[in-house]
């Protein structure tokens, strides 16, 4: 059944906010649970539709995996497959984690391609480049690649482009390679970090995560642990811009701080006022919002996963802000949808010039993506009269119960079944 999200504007949220555990960083430590024969426990981990997927990719090769409330139990004692199938890896990208932990644990990996992507084509040449150099024969076939290795050996790897999911995939190829590995102008996110402090929780050996040079000396084996995921950098900078937009004055909890810099400063600039403590942030605005220049970079730069709810903000921000997307090729499928409520923005090539208007009108628009979905939620709450966003099963990716959560701050926000 398809469903919309009905939104009345205007109202300035107030209260507190729980950040959730990252999308980015629990799913590829589920696909990092591959690794070991013996038991995982991760705990923090979100309920979203792409957990939902992962756990799929994973119970198709052969996992057990129990869910309670406060945690997800992984059994892997042997594998029954070594394809991530169509199916899966067509709903999500991150399906192509399970490559480098299946080649490390099984010799072969076998994933069906991608395919392009709303936000860009996003090839995975990156990702096969490493699995080549650590010694494995890549084959391509129809639909699908193959990567098969009798052994895999460290390899000094340096990354044109510090892709996350490469870096990510490489180093848990790594962990059980003979030898040293070394991955330089890899990606610093903090959920490569939080990857890496998972597998040395299981017995890898893997320096300098969070830098630009990781160092991974690989084991003879890896034991299950237990770990609790990071907050999500990003649910919570979704949830600082909407405080800031509706003129608000929200606390928003389970945060690292430090993960939401780029964020923070950014909103300061604009005029925000902001308290942070290590794992609170409060935001209060009740001034104007002046327009920024923003543009988005790898870690610790400004992220591209909020780069579309900071052009909303921007939308109604007083003066021009120059937003520049330097990371993904086709990130701005969100303008149209804003300009559909009254803002006014030009697009030239990779820059969006946003001129800010008063106020956005409601209207009825859709999420193009999981972020463009979360841009246009933020849109409504600031809109004068009813904003109707429809194609949410791409907000349902990435944001835990959000509707209760925004309803929770004093939100009028709903969730209505599309009647055929
Ligand atoms: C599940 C997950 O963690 N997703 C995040 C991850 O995606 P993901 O890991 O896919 O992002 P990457 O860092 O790999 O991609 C960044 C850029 O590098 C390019 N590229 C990447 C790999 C490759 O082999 N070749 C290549 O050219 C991509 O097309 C893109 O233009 O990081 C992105 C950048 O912070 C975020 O927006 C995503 O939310
Ligand atoms: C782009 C994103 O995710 P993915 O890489 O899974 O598409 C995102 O989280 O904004």
């Amino acid at each position: 059944m398809e469903e919309k999200i009905i939104i009345s504007g205007g109202r300035p949220l107030t209260g507190s906010i729980r950040v959730s555990g990252a999308k980015n960083a629990v799913l590829p430590i589920l696909a990092a649970s591959l690794l070991t024969t013996t038991q995982t426990r991760l705990l923090d981990v979100p309920d979203l539709a792409d957990v939902g997927v992962i756990c799929s990719v994973l119970q198709e090769l052969g996992t057990r995996i129990e869910k309670t409330k406060e945690e997800l139990v992984i059994s892997i004692p042997s594998l029954q497959h070594i394809e991530a199938p169509y199916e899966y890896v067509r709903k999500m990208r991150a399906s192509f984690l399970v490559m480098g932990p299946l080649l490390a644990r099984e010799g072969r990996a076998r994933i069906s391609l991608p395919g392009g992507c709303a936000i860009g084509t996003r090839p995975i040449d990156l990702h096969l480049k490493g699995f080549s150099a650590l010694g494995a024969d890549i084959r391509y076939g129809s639909g699908h690649i193959e990567a098969v290795a009798k052994e895999l050996t460290g390899a000094d790897i340096y990354l044109d482009f510090p892709s996350v999911g490469a870096t990510e995939n490489i180093m848990m190829a790594a962990v059980l390679a003979r030898g040293q590995t070394t991955i330089e102008n890899a990606a610093e996110e903090p959920e490569i970090v939080d990857l890496a402090n998972f597998l040395n929780a299981m017995g890898a050996k893997i320096k300098g995560a969070g830098t630009k040079v990781i160092r991974i000396n690989g084991v003879k084996e890896l034991t299950g642990t237990t770990h609790a995921v990071i907050p999500d950098r990003i649910e919570a900078g979704t949830y600082l811009v909407a405080a800031a937009m509706t003129r608000g004055d929200v606390m928003v909890e389970n945060v690292i701080a430090d993960h939401l810099k780029p964020v923070v400063a950014k909103l300061k600039e604009a005029g925000a006022e902001i308290k942070e403590e290590e794992t609170h942030i409060q935001v209060c605005c009740n001034g104007i919002l002046k327009g920024v220049d923003i543009k988005t970079l790898p870690y610790p730069g400004f992220p591209t996963d909020m780069q579309a709810q900071f052009m909303t903000l921007m939308a109604v921000a007083e003066g021009t802000s120059i937003i520049t997307e330097t990371v993904f090729e086709n990130r701005f499928m969100h303008v149209n949808e804003l300009k559909r409520m009254g803002a006014k923005i030009k697009i030239e090539g990779r820059t969006a010039i946003v001129q800010g208007v008063k106020t956005l009108n409601g209207a009825a628009v859709k999420a193009t993506d999981l972020r463009a979905g979360a841009a246009m939620i933020l849109a409504g709450l600031t809109a004068t009269g009813e904003t109707e966003v429809a194609n949410i099963h791409h907000i349902d990716r990435g944001y835990e119960r959000l509707i209760e959560k925004l309803q929770g701050i004093g939100a009028n926000i709903r969730r209505v079944e599309v009647k055929q």
